[in-house]
């Protein structure tokens, strides 16, 4: 792992965060017609956090996904990543620049193996040109070595068994499995932020286990940041440094997780209950670590 490898991870959640900001949103707005999906939302994501966004179905987490990735243009508002602006750029040069993604649905290519679909992350990487392509020379050769070599040592992160299994079509793996291969073909475009939707949607425990440790890791070991919508209330609670909680497109927190479990405004747009019900708080402490609630 020696050239993925950053440095560690310096802190814990629990540390003043002075770093400058890796990603902004300042204002962010997204109208469909009449419909504010997303509006005046704030966020601020520092280098090496794991942030979550959590909020009701149709709260606007999905659009925020997508105003951060380029597939939509915020009607309203600036997105700045490591303070230059991303507003207008396209999904690929939003890539390029260093964001990276996985979806709420797994989208591999089904008819290609394990590698071949890390290969396919690396486009962003690759430098040959078409005539080099077609009479593959020397140096188009060597670069996709190259790349074959990382997708095999981004496999690798995840463990032994991805590697032997490199020749398989994604169609023969388990659920579990293909979420890892997607996020080591994110892995492949080398990101500065990676955004995970719903990372342990479909996994049982023992696997959702097993992907809050490597998301840890891919912190630890690979200093990324994440920005993940995780809707396993419990798991998010456990591995995320803040919280920011979407309702009806408008951010109405965003803090520590133990912060954001007691916030009334939390509470009421989780439960449909009165804000002005304080003494509910504890009762949603213990719902929101028995149910998986979206
Ligand atoms: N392309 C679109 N055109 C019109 N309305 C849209 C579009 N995309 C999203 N919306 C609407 O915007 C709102 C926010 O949707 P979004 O998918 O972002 O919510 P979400 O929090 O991700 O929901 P879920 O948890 O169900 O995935 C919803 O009312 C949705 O119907």
């Amino acid at each position: 792992m020696s050239e993925m490898q950053a440095e560690r991870v310096e802190g814990t959640p629990s540390e003043p965060v002075t770093a400058e900001p890796l990603l902004e949103l300042s204002q962010v707005t997204k109208s469909f017609g009449g419909l504010t999906a997303v509006g005046d939302v704030d966020l601020i994501i520092r280098p090496k956090e794991i942030i979550s966004i959590i909020g009701p179905n149709g709260a606007g987490k999905t659009t925020v996904f997508n105003l951060i990735t380029g597939i939509y243009r915020p009607t309203k508002g600036e997105i700045r990543l490591e303070g230059k602006s991303t507003v207008g750029l396209n999904p690929d040069q939003v890539l390029t620049r260093g964001i990276a993604r996985t979806f709420q649905n797994i989208r591999l290519f089904n008819n290609m193996t394990v590698l071949e679909n890390v290969l396919v992350g690396q486009h962003t990487q690759l430098k040959a040109g078409v005539l080099g392509s077609l009479f593959r020379t020397p140096r188009v050769r060597h670069e996709e070595e190259a790349a074959r070599e990382r997708a095999v040592e981004l496999l690798s992160f995840f463990g032994q068994s991805l590697v032997d299994r490199q020749d398989e079509y994604v169609i023969n793996l388990s659920y579990a499995e293909r979420r890892r291969v997607e996020i080591a073909r994110a892995l492949a475009a080398k990101p500065k932020l990676l955004l995970l939707d719903e990372p342990t949607a479909g996994m049982n425990e023992a696997e959702t286990l097993e992907a809050v440790g490597y998301i840890r890791r891919l912190r630890d070991e690979l200093g990324l940041t994440i920005l993940l919508i995780e809707h396993k209330l419990a798991v998010t609670m456990g591995m995320s440094d803040r919280i920011a909680v979407l309702d009806y497109g408008r951010k109405i927190a965003e803090g520590l997780p133990e912060e954001v479990r007691r916030n009334k405004m939390v509470i009421a747009a989780y439960l449909g209950q009165s804000a002005e019900e304080p003494e509910q708080s504890a009762e949603m402490q213990e719902q929101t670590e028995d149910h998986e609630v979206k």
